[in-house]
């Protein structure tokens, strides 16, 4: 078998298509002008890039969007002051802190510290907490562009074994509780499980956020399976890989998402969802 691939690039295009039009119309029809604030600390490549790219998402779909600046330097108080004032601005109704950040700032308190209105990234404890409920929430972006993914094939996930390699609070633990909730039935994996290849070729859909160039192969993979890839890698001649060995995998799977334009664009997407969906005043399940 050769894999169908799950191409994020295309199914984004055709999302930020209708969220243009959307958009628009809620422009027109209601006023609402959805407003992102992205804030980056330090000057990281790979960040700058990724807030780039977010930036030139929603000038595309019509949303606007604000990029604050701050050094590497800056204190963790100031950045919560300046939280509070994106907070407090009834214009902004996205707040996104780019991380990883500085070892002198407390990540989770930056996290607490942004509005959960407000928080389009799904990463404050009271949506994370909402997710495990149940209830309606702000999705964690990488989980929620997968499960569109998933669901734009059709790919069944009802009574599905599902296998999740990560268990980062961004990707690997929402990503389970979202498959959970869609009735699968859910293995977490990481790096202290033991028999590993094993878990995984049970899987029908293999989930791998491990942050470790071709950490999984074909051996991993069972016939059939939707293989997705959430790995960035950069090779030494300046390419993107993911954590799956993509030729091997592809031989056995049913579906496969490429690095690059795989799971990363569709991040980018569900993060102008939430956005507009901030703006409306929701949150969806
Ligand atoms: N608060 C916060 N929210 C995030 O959502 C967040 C974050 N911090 N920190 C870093 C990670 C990483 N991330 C990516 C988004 C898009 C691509 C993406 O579009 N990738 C392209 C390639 C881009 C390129 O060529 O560099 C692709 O896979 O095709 C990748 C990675 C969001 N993150």
């Amino acid at each position: 078998m050769t894999a169908e691939l799950l191409n994020g690039r295309e199914l984004s295009d055709k999302l930020k298509e209708e969220m243009k039009q959307e958009v628009a119309a809620l422009k027109e029809q209601q006023h609402i002008h959805p407003h992102l604030t992205v804030i980056l600390v330090g000057d990281d490549p790979a960040s700058k890039s990724y807030v780039r790219g977010k930036e030139k998402a929603c000038d595309y779909t019509g949303i606007s969007s604000d990029l604050i600046e701050l050094p590497i330097s800056v204190s963790e108080q100031k950045l919560l002051q300046i939280i509070e004032e994106q907070n407090n601005n009834n214009d902004v109704h996205g707040i996104l802190v780019q991380l990883p950040l500085p070892d002198h700032i407390d990540e989770q308190k930056v996290i607490h510290a942004i509005s959960p209105l407000k928080d389009v990234d799904g990463f404050h404890p009271v949506n994370i907490g909402k997710l495990v409920n149940g209830e309606e929430t702000f999705l964690p972006c990488t989980p929620f562009g997968i499960l569109t993914m998933l669901e734009s094939k059709d790919i069944d996930i009802e009574g599905k074994h599902a296998v999740i390699i990560g268990r980062s609070n961004i990707v690997g633990k929402p990503m389970g509780l979202l498959l959970l909730e869609r009735n699968a039935t859910v293995t977490y994996c990481h790096s202290r499980t033991k028999n590993l290849r094993e878990i995984a070729s049970e899987a029908d859909i293999l989930v791998v956020a491990m942050g470790r160039q071709n950490a999984v192969d074909g051996s991993y993979v069972k016939e059939g399976a939707a293989v997705i890839d959430v790995g960035i890698n950069r090779m030494e001649n300046g390419k993107l890989t993911g954590d799956v060995d993509f030729e091997s995998a592809k031989e056995k799977a049913a579906y496969i998402t490429p690095v690059p334009r795989g799971v990363g664009p569709m991040t980018i997407t569900m993060l102008l969802k939430n956005t507009i969906k901030a703006a409306k005043g929701l949150a969806e399940k």
